[in-house]
């Protein structure tokens, strides 16, 4: 679903944040991505998603769906991006003047896809009936839970999360992991989520530690997520 091969970040030519980064991502996977502060787990999320680029390499680096992200223009780039993946990121924000609805049938909308599916996906997150509030009349639980919703109503391929539960207190962000365990489960989206929380990172199938000389493996063995 998602190839990197020899995947290389360097910030204006000083250390290196990614050497030679290779992984497979498999369809479905969910996959945890851990290590220490500024690793560069942000910085992988981004090169993925496009919103970064990595140093230059003679054979493409960063593979979705078999195209290589660097060979599609801007354009051809934005429309993969909207189309097949997902985000939930601090920096994409829930738009404030936007009603919750509005908020979470954008993709929809740009995607050129019927209406209508917010409402379930509203649903899903537990805030059905809420769909005519704004941001504003939200906890930050629920706001998380509507950033899921408008990741997923599309049915993206790829979902990306960058702490998703970064700022939840424990009950609440074990709700919402729940949660976002369940929808991509039954989505079947392949997930990269960077977190600092081990216990997000006992819902993923495997865990990726990004370290200073490379990347460890672990496969979490949790039944309930099989
Ligand atoms: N735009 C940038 N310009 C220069 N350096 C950057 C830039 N973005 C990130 N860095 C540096 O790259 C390194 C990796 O940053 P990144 O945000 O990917 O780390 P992280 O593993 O996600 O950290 P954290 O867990 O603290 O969020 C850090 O040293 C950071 O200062």
């Amino acid at each position: 679903m998602l190839e990197l091969r020899n995947l290389t970040k360097s910030y204006s030519n000083e250390r290196r944040v990614l050497d030679r980064l290779s992984w497979i991502f498999e369809p479905g996977e969910f996959v945890a991505v851990m290590g220490d502060s500024g690793v560069g787990k942000s910085t992988l999320l981004n090169l993925i998603a496009g919103l970064d680029q990595p140093d230059p390499t003679d054979e493409p680096a960063i593979i979705v769906d078999g195209t290589p992200l660097a060979s599609l223009d801007d354009d051809a780039a934005t429309r993969l991006r909207r189309a097949r993946m997902g985000f939930i990121f601090q920096a994409f924000h829930v738009l404030p003047h936007l009603t919750l609805q509005q908020n979470v049938a954008l993709p929809l909308l740009m995607n050129g896809l019927p209406q209508g599916r917010e409402l379930d996906m509203l649903d899903a997150v537990g805030l059905g009936g809420r769909g005519h509030d704004y941001p504003h009349q939200l906890s930050g639980g629920e706001m998380q839970r509507v950033a899921i919703a408008r990741a997923l109503v599309h049915r993206p391929a790829l979902v990306l999360a960058d702490e998703p539960t970064g700022n939840l207190d424990p009950d609440t962000a074990n709700s919402i992991l729940q949660l976002l365990h369940q929808e991509l489960k039954s989505s079947g989206a392949t997930t990269i989520m960077v977190t600092h929380s081990p216990a997000a990172a006992a819902r993923a199938d495997k865990v990726l530690r990004l370290t200073k000389d490379g990347l460890q493996v672990t496969t979490v063995v949790n039944p309930a997520t099989q």
